[in-house]
């Protein structure tokens, strides 16, 4: 039994915490405090050997600015993003807090609401610290099969890349352009996706399996996903803080975009799905863009 302390309890932290406790000893901390029995202080959370960390890609820097000591603790990141204001990917604002080898990060097809009911799921933990991996890939329930990988980079890119291309699904979906349109954007985004992940160092596989084109599908196809109900909001018309408003949780694609528009902004890549995800976001009108993706 190893003792876990969740840090953000929202969706992913809280389904996370109930999947964990199957085997192991869980805490959970939160910004707003919760009425749970295992609800702990942050502080009393930090003493765990594991951390599981599920706060979302644009607030992490800040949070470990002002909160995070570290004292040796194995931790878990869970965020799925690319922080906007900077283009830093999650590993590199983690870096200055947290060893290399202390850290791993999650990746895979997973909606929270059905982990919450145990429903099947399959996930890979990702380190460059292989047994730091398989450690973590331990502490999942019976319902969870996990698996490891080395590709951190690789898990971090799909699983913040698929956050934009599900936007630019529900776009497609909301405007009611067809399931061949739909499957021409996912494949495309994939394919986007890969060339902008190899361009990091990424590996080719990791685009193929449960962290890239597992997660890519999930999330590009399912009113379940927040970032695609973004894209169904889009295509009525609304704007950002309407849809943010109705949503009331986070959208980490949202981020994304703007962090790939800023990173497309220094280095020469051709990342058109999530360009014109950027210019919707900033008014341009859905119509005009699905078109400019999908017509010769
Ligand atoms: N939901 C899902 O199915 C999945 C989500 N993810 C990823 O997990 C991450 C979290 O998502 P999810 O839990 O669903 O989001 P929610 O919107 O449900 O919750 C967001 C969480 O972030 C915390 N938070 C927000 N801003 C701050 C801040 N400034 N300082 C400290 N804490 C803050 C909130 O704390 P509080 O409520 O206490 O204010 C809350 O715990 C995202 O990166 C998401 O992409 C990954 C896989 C699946
Ligand atoms: O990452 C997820 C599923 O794997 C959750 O996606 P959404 O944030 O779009 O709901």
């Amino acid at each position: 039994m190893k003792s876990i302390g969740v840090i953000g309890a929202g969706k992913w932290g809280s389904a996370l915490a109930y999947a964990f406790s199957e085997k192991n000893d869980v805490v959970i901390t939160s910004r707003t405090p919760r009425d749970l029995p295992n609800f702990v202080s942050l502080e009393e959370a930090l003493k765990c050997e594991y951390i599981v960390m599920a706060i979302p890609a644009q607030q992490v820097s800040t949070w470990l600015k002002e909160n995070f000591r570290f004292n040796g603790q194995k931790v878990l990141v869970v965020a799925k993003g690319i922080e906007a204001s900077s283009g830093r990917f999650l590993n590199d604002i983690y870096r200055p807090y947290v060893p290399d080898a202390n850290i791993a990060f999650l990746s895979g097809p997973s909606f929270a609401v059905e982990v919450q009911k145990s429903l099947p799921t399959a996930l890979v933990v990702n380190s460059t610290n292989e047994e730091l991996a398989r450690d973590f890939a331990d502490i999942f329930p019976s319902f969870i099969k996990s698996y490891t990988s080395t590709d951190v980079i690789g898990a971090e890119v799909a699983g913040a890349y698929k956050n934009v291309i599900a936007i630019a699904a529900g776009i497609c979906e909301g405007l009611g352009l067809g399931k061949n349109a739909a499957a021409a954007l996912i494949s495309r985004g994939l394919v986007e996706m890969q060339r902008f992940g190899l361009a990091y160092g990424a590996k080719k596989s990791t685009f193929t399996g449960l962290g890239g084109a597992g997660d890519l599908f999930l999330t590009a196809s399912s009113t379940m996903s927040r970032n695609f109900r973004v894209g169904l909001g889009l295509a009525k018309g609304k704007n950002q803080d309407e849809i943010l408003k109705e949503l009331g949780e986070v959208a980490e694609g949202i981020g994304t975009a703007y962090a790939l528009h800023e990173i497309s902004e220094h280095k020469d890549l051709y990342l058109p799905i999530a360009k014109e995800v950027y210019e919707m976001l900033e008014g341009k009108d859905p119509q005009e863009s699905l078109k400019d993706l999908l017509s010769k």
